[in-house]
């Protein structure tokens, strides 16, 4: 048996040299197996007993949150087999990257991460005003696909994601750095865990607060001895508050009520409220 076989895994948004996989090595170093995932909704649901950890990126400083994070973070498992239990952040600092040799002239086409097109949308319209912005799972896996001929396509294609990219795929190079709209730029991760006891693994680190992702769920209730029943669980929101809609004044009256501090809330429409 190898040593990797003893180690816990970590599951990551990968190929190698995406953001996740630099924050993974920077909050878990050495003492882990690394194993990549090509959506963040993978890396969510390998989240288990062979799988015990994972990091997947939750919100960027210009950008805002990252919406397949929460559209899994939503779901039912989180709290009872899925939990979040830390997180880091990192500086993100994104280039534009070609196969060796192409011409920015000729690029018409540019792959990447929808976070990553979002942070630098000046950089874009400024230079690539036409271009055609090609949506990819993650901003590794873009800066690998330009190594895949693109037959029916007249012009260049370029990526955007870290400059270590062009260190771990052969035949890539920079041809412009830190494109992002602001030269401060920092993505937070979450590290999710199976379990609420054991510790993740992680490299020391300067002591943070504690802090809560906390879940409300406007209950879908129709029938009245169902939602008794399950009162004894979750006490919908209603009775939480006196208002039957939820707004972020809600919240914070609820976060003053529970003595902890609201930092962020991300909200999500219903059909019935938008429909
Ligand atoms: O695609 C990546 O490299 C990721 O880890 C997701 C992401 C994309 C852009 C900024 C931060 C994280």
């Amino acid at each position: 048996m190898s040593s990797e076989e003893n180690l816990p895994k970590v599951a990551f948004l990968g190929p190698l040299g995406t953001y996740s996989h630099q924050c993974a090595r920077n909050y878990f170093g050495e003492n882990v197996e690394y194993v990549d995932y090509s959506t963040i909704t993978k890396v969510f649901q390998s989240v288990g007993p062979e799988v015990p950890y994972a990091l997947v990126p939750q919100e960027n400083t210009i950008y805002g949150a990252v919406i397949e994070t929460y559209d899994t973070l939503r779901l039912p498992e989180v709290g009872v087999d899925k939990f979040v239990r830390g997180e880091r952040a990192i500086s993100i600092q994104h280039c534009l990257v070609v196969r060796q040799g192409v011409q920015l002239k000729d690029v018409v086409k540019i792959v990447s991460h929808e976070q990553a097109f979002g942070q630098c949308t000046r950089f874009l319209q400024d230079n690539f005003p036409n271009a055609i912005l090609e949506k990819r799972p993650s901003t590794a896996e873009a800066a690998q696909s330009l190594l895949t001929p693109e037959d029916d396509l007249e012009g260049e294609r370029a990526a955007i994601c870290s400059s270590v990219c062009t260190t771990i795929f052969d035949g890539l190079e920079v041809a412009r750095s830190s494109i992002q709209n602001e030269s401060e730029n920092y993505t937070r991760f979450y590290v999710l865990s199976t379990s609420l006891r054991s510790t993740p693994p992680k490299l020391p680190s300067k002591p943070q607060l504690r802090r809560a992702l906390v879940r409300i769920g406007l209950p879908a209730i129709s029938n009245p001895s169902e939602s008794s029943s399950r009162l004894t669980h979750h006490r919908p929101l209603h009775l939480l508050c006196p208002l039957k809609t939820f707004t972020s004044s809600n919240w914070k009256s609820l976060a003053r009520r529970w003595s902890i501090e609201a930092r962020m809330l991300h909200q999500v429409a219903s059909p019935k409220r938008l429909g």
